[in-house]
Parts: C-alpha cells; structure tokens; sequence
C-alpha cells in the first residue's frame, strides 16, 4: 500500500466510459496514422512534380489524407477531453462523498479551509492533467514513433546521426521533472495552508474584529503566500530552461538533417523529395518531444495532487452498523454498560455504566470538562467507543443502521447550529420528505418562534446568513427546538445553552421545551434548576466517572459536590 502510485490508485476509482475510450482511441491512432502519410506525399508530390507529369490523382489524395487527418484528430482529441472531463468529475464526486461520511475524529484534526483546498485546488492540478496533458499521450506517442521508423526508413545513416541526441535530453529531462513533482506537491501544500487560514478567519470575522487581529492575521499570510509565491519562481526557472532547451534540440537536429541531407542528396543518394519528407517529419516530432517533456512535469505535479487526496482516502468513514432493512422497536431504555472512551490518549470517560429509561427526562450536571457533552456524542455514534458498549433496548447502537439510529435522535445542541439560507431550510434541514407550510405553522407555534418569523418580512423564507447571524441567540434556540419538533425523534438530547436571555425569552424557550420533551426520552445538559427539578434521575458527572445518582431531593442531601453545584452554579431558575 505504501509505496502505490496515489494517481494510480485515483483512477483505478473512475468508473470508465469503456466504449468511448476505445472509439477515442481508436480515432487518435487512424488520425495519428494519417498524419504520418501527410510527409510521404509530400516528399512524393515534390519528385513527381520533378518529373514534369504530375499526377492529379496523388493531389486529391493528398488533400483527402490532409483533410481526413485533421477530422480524425479533432474528433479524437474532443473525445478524449470528453474523458477527461468525465474522470474528473467522477474524481471530485467520489472524494466529496468518502470525505462527508468520514469519522467526526478527522475534522476535529483537519481544518475546514485547508479540505476545501484538497477538493478544489488539488483536484484543479489533477483536471489539467487528465482533461488537457494525458489524452494527447498516445497521439503523440504513436506521432512520434511513427516519425522515427518514418525517417529510419527513408535514410537510417541520417536518422541515426539525429536520434542519438533524445538521450541527451531524456537525461536531462527527469531530474528536473522529479524537482517540479516536489516543488508543486509543496506549492499545493503552501495553497491548503492558505485555504486554511482564510476558512478559519473568514468564519470568525466578528472575533478577529473584536480582538483586532487583523494585523496578525495578515502577518500569518504574508509568510504563506511568500513561500506560494517563492515556489511559483522555483517552476518559473525550470520551465526556463526546458522551453529553450527544447527548441535548441529541434533546431540542432534540423540543422543535421539539413546539412547531411544537402550532401546526401547532391551525391544522388536519397531524392529531393526524401529530403523534404525527412524535414517534414523533424518538424511534426517537436510537438510530441515537446508535450512529453513537459508531460513528466505535469504528471509529476498531479502525483503530487492526488498523494494528498489518497490521504484522504487512507483515512476510515463511519461505520454503518449492520443491515438497512432490520426495523429498531422504537421506546428502549438506553443503557451504557462499562463505557470507556477518550479522544486521543487522555481517558475522558472511564468504566461509566447506567441505564437511562424510555419516557423520561435524564439530567446530566457536574464540571465544566466532565464529560457530558463527550456523552452525547458517543451517544450520537460521532467517535467510536474504545471499551463497553452502549445498548438500545438488548442491541448494541453499534448494530443499527447509523442513519436510523440518528434519525431517531433529535440533538439540540448548545451553539444551535445553523447553516445559511433561509428559516424555512434550517427548519426543516435533515428531512427527506416535504414539509407543508401548515406543519411548519403549527410546530413553530408550539417552539413559540412563530410570531418572530412572522414579523420579518419574507417570513419562512427570510434569509439568516452565515450560521444564522441575522438571529439572536434566543430566536435561534427556538428554531433549532422547532427543527425537533419537525424531526419528531423519539429520543432527544438536549444541551441547555448558558447563554443568559431575558425573562421573556427564556419563559417561552422554557414553554416550548417542556412541550418538546413530552412523550420522549430525554437527556439533558442541564443548566436549568427547573429542568433539574423535574428530571426523573440526575447523574452527576466527574471527571468522567458517575459519582451520584438520584432525583434532586435525593442528591441534595447526600451529594456534598452536587449540593455546592447547585449553589454556586447560580442556575437559572
Ligand atoms: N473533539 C475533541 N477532541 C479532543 N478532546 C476533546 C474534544 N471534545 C472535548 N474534548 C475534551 O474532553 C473533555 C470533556 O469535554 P466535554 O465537552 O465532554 O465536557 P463537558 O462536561 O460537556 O463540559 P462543558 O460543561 O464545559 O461543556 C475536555 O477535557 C475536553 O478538553
């Protein structure tokens, strides 16, 4: 695995249009062909021309073979941009989907601008490579040993005199293709790097103004687009010399070809028309020797390209669990048997077992780093459990169907994530099915955001903005527990934001809550004392260990800690 070529390995990936590879091919040889026969004549139309009858019928089928060859190649050339076009989207679609479902571990680890990066850029590097350099290679190749064997054929002392310098410029040629395969692998590196910045600051604008970080952050720039634009000078001085260095190869081999063609043919020993044939054939091999030392380079870089997208793809996705169509029996107690977990080395959860009863209302409280919300992402399957397992009725969550099993789930989280566009898409974001205006009217009014909705003027379809920035922090609480109400999930976790809101606000938050978790199993963050209160068991959290449990009449006598909690935690009542 180590050592597999990481383009390779991407387009093994591609589902291939077989049927059009081979006309594509087929088309590029006949055109590549022809084109071979287009000197010949010439050099014969030349003699013949000497020989005072020229034939009309060799100049009709001069034109014909010219014509026939510029049809041929045209076609060819489209249909394998064709291909071109259609494995790199086949590329992108296939990155973009392993890159969605891949454990919630890998974006804590990666940055958000820097994955973008990896899906544009890089797979921009690959396009050009397959869409523009890579289907002109069998034309080329056939173009360019057809010319040789050409010229071998019509005068081998010559010819022999002229290829002996190819060597000389292979030579040369793969060391610097090597050095452009790792400047570009560290320019795309540099560009992801830049892509990184601009994601983390451009989603945070608001605190790099608060704290103004402007400064800074354009200093941490300058450094990344120096190197981007350091590396671009280092490509710059080796195309600087393959360019020129090209041309002096042609130019030296028509000069040979030239001179020891003029003695050649004064002494009577290849014809005039032979000389012109020969020249004709120098010349149509530049273009190929041209595009394939350019071709190593290009290749070189989408090697580099594609070595960071086939890091992407040695990374694990989510596991499903077991079969799609195996129906869960909704209303099962949830119990954690001997859970262990942590993100990396750090245990953060240690041995933790419990059961948590169907119907009713579980409260977690305790520290700050606990653990809870740890909790509620093991519970959501976003981190696989390193120890124990935590069952749904007698089943392991492990074994349901991953999208059923978060389907039953409603998760209101703290930060009330949105995503831009408008209310009505957030409110029904994560539904398959439409949603009628008189469902959103009345699962609005009971998460109590109808009437601020209403008083915007495009109503559902007003526009938020990016993660909802035109709401305020209570407007978006609500529309996140109407998005429960929508989903209808027969499990909710919901983690109570600390946010303080004003009395009214959190009045009707608190009125839609205790609407939302009617008839459900819910599990709590707890930083209400009224949810504290009605909740059926409390358990508090420490250090990742259960260290009481009980309603809070039960542990406000017997829990020192959780007796202090409540106290100092100046809860909202
Ligand atoms: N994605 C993550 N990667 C690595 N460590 C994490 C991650 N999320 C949380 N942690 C760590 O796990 C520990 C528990 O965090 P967690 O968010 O579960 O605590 P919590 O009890 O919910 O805290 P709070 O009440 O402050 O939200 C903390 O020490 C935190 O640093």
């Amino acid at each position: 695995m180590k050592n597999e070529n990481p383009l390779l390995y991407l387009l093994k990936k591609v589902d291939w249009p077989k049927k059009m590879v081979f006309a594509a091919m087929f088309l590029s040889i006949l055109g590549s062909l022809s084109g071979l026969l287009v000197p010949l004549f010439t050099g014969k139309l030349v003699d013949t021309f000497n020989a005072e009858n020229l034939d009309l019928r060799m100049v009709w089928l001069f034109i014909g073979i010219f014509l026939a060859n510029a049809v041929l190649s045209g076609i060819g050339t489209y249909l394998l941009s064709k291909i071109g076009e259609k494995t790199i989207y086949s590329i992108r679609a296939k990155l973009w989907k392993h890159l969605i479902n891949l454990k919630m571990g890998f974006f804590d680890k990666n940055e958000s601008g820097q994955l973008m990066s990896r899906i544009t850029d890089d797979t921009n590097v690959i396009n050009l490579f397959i869409s523009e350099k890579a289907p002109s290679v069998l034309p080329s190749l056939l173009t360019l040993i057809g010319s040789i064997v050409m010229l071998f054929i019509l005068d081998w002392q010559m010819t022999l005199m002229t290829v002996l310098i190819l060597p000389i410029f292979i030579g040369i040629m793969i060391p610097l293709g090597k050095k452009m395969g790792k400047i570009s692998k560290d320019t795309q590196t540099e560009i992801s790097k830049f892509s990184g910045i601009l994601g983390r600051v451009l989603t945070e604008m608001k605190l790099v103004k608060v704290t103004t970080s402007e400064k800074n952050e354009l200093e941490k720039t300058k450094v990344t687009l120096l190197g981007i634009y350091n590396l671009g000078l280092k490509e710059a001085k080796i195309r600087a010399i393959i360019s020129p260095l090209s041309g002096i190869i042609m130019t030296l081999t028509v000069a040979i070809i030239l001179g020891f063609g003029g003695i050649r043919v004064s002494s009577g020993a290849i014809t005039a028309g032979t000389l012109v044939a020969m020249i004709f054939y120098v010349v149509q091999l530049s273009a190929p020797i041209l595009s394939f030392s350019m071709f190593i380079t290009d290749y070189k870089k989408a090697v580099g390209a594609s070595e960071r997208i086939y890091e992407i793809y040695q990374e694990e996705t989510e596991k499903e669990g077991s079969d799609s169509n195996r129906p869960i029996t909704d209303h099962q107690d949830i119990t954690f048997k001997n859970v262990s977990f942590g993100y990396d080395d750090t245990t953060i959860i240690k041995d933790l077992s419990l059961s948590i009863h169907s119907g009713e209302v579980t409260a977690f409280v305790g520290p700050s780093g606990s653990g809870k919300s740890t909790l509620f992402s093991l519970i959501e399957r976003l981190y696989p459990i390193e120890q124990g397992e935590i069952l749904y009725g007698n089943e392991s969550i492990e074994d349901i169907f991953l999208k059923y099993w978060r389907q039953k789930i409603g998760y209101v989280m703290q930060s009330n994530a949105m995503m831009s566009g408008t209310i009505r898409d957030n409110l029904t974001y994560g539904i398959n099915e439409a949603v009628s205006d008189e469902t959103l009217i009345h699962y609005t009014k009971m998460a109590r955001c109808y009437d601020f909705i209403m008083e915007f003027p495009h109503g559902f379809d007003t526009e938020i903005g990016e993660r909802g920035t035109k709401l305020s922090g209570g407007q978006r609480q609500r529309i996140d527990i109407a998005r429960s109400f929508i989903k209808n999930p027969d499990i909710l976790l919901l983690d109570e934001a600390t946010a303080n809101l004003d009395s009214e606000s959190e009045y009707y938050i608190q009125q839609a809550l205790n609407e939302l978790m009617k008839d459900r199993t819910t599990i709590v963050i707890a930083h209400r004392l009224a949810t504290i209160k009605k909740a059926n068991q409390i358990i508090f959290l420490d250090k990742g260990e259960i260290t009481g449990a009980g309603t809070h009449n039960d542990l406000i006598q017997s829990h020192d800690k959780y007796r202090h909690f409540v106290n100092t935690q100046s809860l909202t009542e």
